[in-house]
């Protein structure tokens, strides 16, 4: 069974929206599903490029693993999914969602009502027993910070700042994905292969710029690469800041090369004062995963950004997850509340089901017999890392039942509320793919 649910916080009147499928044991996940709004608006545009796909593969992967009778086969696998709109605080809201069941008491003999009659539980928040996100390095660490008090392991697919490897501030949180100071690394190396040796360097305030940059100044400096103009480009962003940064580049004319650690809308940012400025082809822009596969930064720059050498995570994609999400269909994928929006979003139309609605003009509707048809070469470059994810916590709780549970294939009283802090260090520290993951935990 499964349903996407809207539930109100006690805080708000909004309703907050989340995919959930019905399970004994709940998974909880965190997507950009939005991209961050502007001003007071916490979420912005549907995120057509890292939000419903990873989003999907989360529901992909379990799925699978509710369909192989060796992982937890006598335990249905359910979810319980969230937008982060990539944002650290609207996240940290959203995940307040994992946590409510932690206070919730179904013992409902405290609750009586004025006239003597017994209250009944109405909704009964869904505890979680693990989370798998965000994608966002900022998001992760504010997400990770309230978990690790209810001791819910987390284990991200994307967040790859460095400062998320210290376990004393973030002991329940995990990756599949390895820490920035191996992506440092790895641009150094570019930066030696060619013989640069005198380069500038543009990166976003915040943790995953400001730590990225950090790290390859450090790798740099140790093979005596220079940097010439040291350029960082603030939260609060406008056309002006971007062309400041374009001229702080242009002042340094000797140093061609560019590294590049920025946020993806940063990353757009630069390109596009690039373009105002008629710069075609004066610098190689050598960036991080954030640009990485993206179109979004080179879309209309495309002579700015020729030459570019981008980092994406080696990643396998998962061939299996192709026909599944090529076959998603607004009609059929009522799991996913976002879907319908994403949908419109790629195929520029307007899904309008309201037989009333105005038959204007310039609205062209969607049919739903549009597809959303690509080649494998386009799979998200981070979807291995969701399926990693949702694979290494559903292999820690399978070895953990059969641990805990030897008698049954279901849960037994020791599992009746699983202890999230034996599940981490136990089970989910010690889980060792057989062929199913290619990726640590780091
Ligand atoms: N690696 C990231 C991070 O924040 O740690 C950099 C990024 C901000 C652009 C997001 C990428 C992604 O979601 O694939 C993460």
């Amino acid at each position: 069974m499964f349903q996407s649910t809207s539930s109100f916080n006690n805080r708000s009147a909004k309703p907050i929206a989340s995919a959930f499928l019905a399970g004994d044991i709940i998974l909880g996940g965190l997507f950009p599903v939005h991209h961050k709004g502007i001003g007071e608006q916490p979420c912005g545009e549907i995120n057509t490029d890292r939000g419903i796909e990873r989003l999907e593969a989360m529901l992909f992967t379990i799925d699978e693993i509710n369909r192989d009778p060796s992982i937890l086969p006598g335990i249905h696998l359910g979810a319980s999914l969230y937008d982060t709109c990539a944002r650290g605080t609207y996240a940290l809201e959203q995940s307040l969602e994992f946590i409510r069941a932690s206070f919730y008491s179904l013992d409902t003999s405290e609750f009586v009502c004025s006239d003597g009659s017994q209250a009944t539980a109405k909704l009964s928040p869904t505890k979680v027993t693990g989370v798998v996100g965000g994608s966002y390095s900022t998001v992760s660490m504010q997400v990770a910070n309230l978990l690790r008090l209810f001791k819910l392991p987390q284990v991200s697919y994307a967040s790859t700042s460095a400062s998320l490897s210290d376990k004393t501030r973030y002991d329940y949180f995990l990756r599949t994905v390895p820490p920035d100071t191996l992506q440092a690394k790895a641009l150094v190396d570019i930066v030696q292969e060619f013989n640069w040796t005198y380069v500038s360097t543009v990166s976003s305030e915040g943790e995953y710029g400001s730590s990225g940059i950090d790290y390859f100044q450090q790798e740099a400096r140790a093979k005596n690469i220079c940097i010439a103009a040291n350029v960082k480009i603030p939260a609060k962003s406008t056309n002006a800041t971007f062309d400041r940064t374009i001229r702080d580049l242009l002042e340094k004319p000797e140093a061609k090369v560019v590294i590049v650690f920025v946020r993806i809308e940063d990353a757009k940012g630069l390109l596009d004062a690039a373009t105002r400025f008629n710069l075609t082809g004066q610098h190689v822009w050598v960036a991080s995963d954030a640009w990485g596969r993206q179109d979004a930064p080179v879309k209309d720059n495309q002579l700015a950004a020729q030459g570019a050498i981008t980092l994406e995570l080696q990643s396998t994609p998962i061939k299996t997850f192709e026909s599944y999400f090529q076959n998603l269909n607004p009609r059929g994928n009522k799991r996913n509340p976002w879907f319908r929006e994403y949908w419109e979003a790629i195929n520029k139309c307007s899904w309008k089901e309201n037989k009333y609605t105005s038959t204007s003009r310039n609205i062209r509707y969607c049919t739903g017999a549009e597809k959303l048809t690509r080649k494998i070469t386009q799979q998200e470059g981070k979807v291995q890392f969701i399926y990693d994810a949702v694979y290494a916590l559903a292999i820690a709780l399978d070895t953990m039942q059969k641990t805990l549970c030897p008698n049954t294939t279901r849960l037994c009283r020791a599992m009746e509320r699983i202890d999230g802090e034996r599940l981490l260090k136990d089970f989910l520290l010690n889980v060792s793919f057989n062929g199913k993951c290619l990726i640590e935990l780091y």
